[in-house]
This record gives C-alpha cells, structure tokens and sequence, in this order.
C-alpha cells in the first residue's frame, strides 16, 4: 500500500522584506496508513507550512507532495481540490466554526459543500458528536459552546467524510492545559478508531509523544525523533 502522504526532496522558501527565506530545504518523509505522526519544531521552522503543503493549499518550491500516489502539484486545480475534499481533515487552532449554526449544522458542512446525500450525513454527524461526548449538544449554536467543546465540534466536522488523511495545525493551541489534553486523546482515540493518518502540530512534548512518531523541523530539514 502507498503511503497516505509523502514528502519528496521538498524546498519551500518566501520572499520577506529581508530577502528569500528558506524554510523547508529538501524535506523526505512519509506516513503510512493510520499512523499518528505529531511535528514539532521552534517557532518559525516551518510546520504550518509542511501541513498546508500536505493540505495542497501551497506548493513546494521544488520536489513533490505525494497525496495517495498522485502528485498534487501535477493535478489541475480542480482535481487538486477534490483530492483534498475527497481524503482530507482539516483541524485548526481557531476552529473556524459559523457561529451562528448548530454543532450538527457545523459538522454538516462538508456534506453539503460535496453535495452527499443528507440523511446518512446527519446520521453520522451525530454518531461523531456522541463519540466526542457533545450528543445532547448537537442543537446548540457553536458560540454557546467552550473552547474545547467547539473543537470537539471541528474534529466532527474534519471527520465527517471519512477522511483518509487528518491534519491538525495546534488543534490545542487555543484552549487550557485540560481542555487541550481531552481534545488531543479525542483526536488521537477517533482517528485511530476510523482508521484516519493524523499529522498534528504541537508545542507541546507531552502531547507530541503522544504520537506513533514525532518529526521535528530544524534548520529546514526533518528530523524523526525515537
Ligand atoms: N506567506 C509568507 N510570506 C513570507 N514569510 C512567510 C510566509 N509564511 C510563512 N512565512 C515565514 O516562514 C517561516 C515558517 O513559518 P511557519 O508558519 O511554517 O512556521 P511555524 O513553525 O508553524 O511557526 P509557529 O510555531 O510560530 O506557528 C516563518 O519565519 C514565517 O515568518
């Protein structure tokens, strides 16, 4: 089997008032299949960047993100975005949640964005919301709701469509040590559970190692940690 991401010789730099940065300089790595993969590193080594090369939102510089064996760089755009539609979670720090909508509504987003069928959506919204302990909170708008719970509410949302592929930027960036903790053994518990790769990012080393494994950027290149 394919690995589910793979990183191939990747260089991605930005233009900055100072000059070209270089942030990632030759990055290889892959994730298998259901595996949990946290990436670690100092402020500025360039996570954020590795997961929106992972989500197709960027593009390397130079050698290939790997999405299920296709190259996302090499599909047109459409097919770049249903790829990402199609196999993909996003998890991020802020939730991105429409706070005037109910926890199901929120979760439901991707469903409708795909045009799936509407019943067993909401079937399984509901199941997700369960799973992360927020059944009875379904009918609530998301701004009723505390931190932690909307990002229970945002992981619903990331797995509504089954996604072969999570990512988690800070998934627990925003919230206190507690709350972060519970949201983080949900993330890890579900994703194990329905089979999902994750690849979060984190500040902490207690929740990296968490993780199956952790890479750790540094200087622009990848290092796996034991
Ligand atoms: N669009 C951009 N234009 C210019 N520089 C950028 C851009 N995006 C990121 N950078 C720079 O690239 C470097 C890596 O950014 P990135 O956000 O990937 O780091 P990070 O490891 O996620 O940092 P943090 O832990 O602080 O969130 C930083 O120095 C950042 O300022």
């Amino acid at each position: 089997m394919p690995p589910v991401l793979a990183f191939r010789e990747v260089s991605r730099s930005y233009r900055t008032a100072g000059g070209v940065l270089p942030v990632l300089r030759g990055v290889s790595a892959e994730l298998p299949a259901g595996r949990a993969v946290s990436v670690s590193g100092r402020s500025g080594s360039g996570k954020s960047t590795l997961l929106h090369l992972a989500a197709g939102i960027d593009a390397p510089d130079a050698g290939e993100v790997v999405l299920l064996g296709r190259a996302l760089g090499r599909l047109p755009d459409r097919e770049r975005t249903r790829a990402r539609r199609d196999h993909v979670g996003l998890v991020f720090q802020f939730f991105h949640l429409l706070p005037h909508l109910t926890a199901e509504e929120n979760v439901l987003v991707p469903a409708l964005v795909a045009g799936d069928p509407p019943g067993p959506a909401a079937a399984r919204a509901r199941a997700l919301l369960e799973r992360v302990g927020l059944g009875d909170r379904g009918g609530d708008p998301v701004q009723k709701l505390s931190g932690g719970e909307m990002q229970r509410v945002a992981l619903c949302r990331a797995l509504l469509r089954k996604p072969t592929l999570l990512l988690a930027d800070e998934p627990t960036g925003n919230l206190d040590e507690a709350s972060g903790q519970k949201v983080m053994e949900l993330l890890l518990g579900v994703a194990r559970e329905e089979g999902s790769a994750l690849l979060y990012v984190t500040h902490s080393r207690e929740l990296a190692a968490l993780a199956d494994e952790t890479w750790i950027l540094h200087a622009g290149l990848l290092e796996r940690a034991p």
